[in-house]
């Protein structure tokens, strides 16, 4: 087989040299690999480049939910099986795939694992695979992003200050084909999948290969509620968040509001029309 690998150098704030190794002696030497490091400068274009360039069967990642984003972007016109090496500080997507954490497992099934294909949701220009979100989560995003603070211990302090910064709630219109009203929330989510990068389970009915997304309106700060989207099984309360199952959506709002793709934080926006890309990747998911 032939593999390119994407490597991020920096995410979740890891060398990846020892993984390589282990990656390596995995192919012992029956295959053929490329490897790209990303730079966070043009990664997009490089990366669009060499899949033009050369034909490869597979291309590995190595990062976190961002790198994923980006390769799934630059692969859109070309779909090639992705297989996953965790290795960011938020792998959500790993964790929604169930993906094993020990590398001696997860190389093997990124490597020659068997596929499955999942959905992806086109938001404006950009793709999102895991979860999006206006309001308190993005500005969370965006104040760790900004910080010097790093790890759990930084993010825990970001987030208590953007607690009590936060502006919202935000009042959000809401328009599907079939209808369009406005909900308050302090935060609203366009999700593919189950939890967020953290682990938490905000959409526990999300399932990524279903031809659907939902919209999640988080009425409330309710550390209860917050506390049951550490159980996979919880049921959360409709008067902390309400899910609309949708195909296509736009969301409007009267001011900007801090907006994240996949954990990336984008910029303020007043506007999002979102729909969903079916089966959009193939991604190593089990052993073969
Ligand atoms: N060599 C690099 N130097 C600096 N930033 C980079 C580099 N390569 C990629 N990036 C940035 O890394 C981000 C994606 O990281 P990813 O989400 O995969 O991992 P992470 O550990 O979760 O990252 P984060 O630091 O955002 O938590 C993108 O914003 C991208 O621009």
């Amino acid at each position: 087989m032939n593999f390119l690998f994407i490597i991020n150098p920096i995410s979740g704030n890891e060398d990846k040299s020892h993984l390589l190794k282990m990656v390596k002696t995995e192919l012992n030497h029956k295959h053929q690999y490329t490897i790209f490091k990303t730079t966070g400068e043009n990664d997009l274009e490089k990366i669009q480049q060499k899949l033009a360039k050369e034909s490869f069967d597979r291309v590995i990642i190595a990062g976190g939910d961002g790198t994923v984003k980006l390769v799934a972007e630059a692969m859109k016109d070309q779909q090639l099986p992705i297989g996953i090496l965790p290795a960011g500080s938020a792998n959500g997507l790993a964790s929604d795939l169930d993906l094993p954490e020990n590398p001696k497992d997860f190389i093997p099934i990124a490597l020659f694992g068997q596929t499955r294909k999942i959905d992806a949701i086109q938001i404006n220009e950009e793709i999102g695979l895991h979860i999006s979100d206006f309001g308190l989560n993005a500005e969370l995003i965006k104040e760790f992003e900004s910080s010097s603070l790093r790890g759990k211990l930084g993010y825990a302090i970001n987030s208590i200050t953007t607690l009590f910064q936060s502006k919202g709630p935000y009042e959000f219109k809401i328009t599907t084909p079939k209808e369009s009203f406005t909900k308050k929330g302090i935060m609203l989510a366009l999700a593919n999948s189950k939890k967020f990068g953290t682990g938490a389970v905000v959409n526990p009915n999300g399932k990524m290969d279903d031809g659907l997304f939902e919209i999640l309106i988080f009425k409330k700060l309710d550390l209860i509620e917050i506390l049951k989207t550490l159980n996979t099984k919880s049921e959360l309360s409709s008067d902390f968040v309400e899910c609309i199952h949708v195909t296509e959506v736009t969301i409007e709002t009267n001011t900007p509001i801090d907006f994240q793709i996949d954990g990336e934080y984008c910029q303020k926006l007043k506007k999002v029309k979102a729909h969903m890309l079916p089966k959009a990747l193939e991604i190593a998911y089990t052993k073969k």
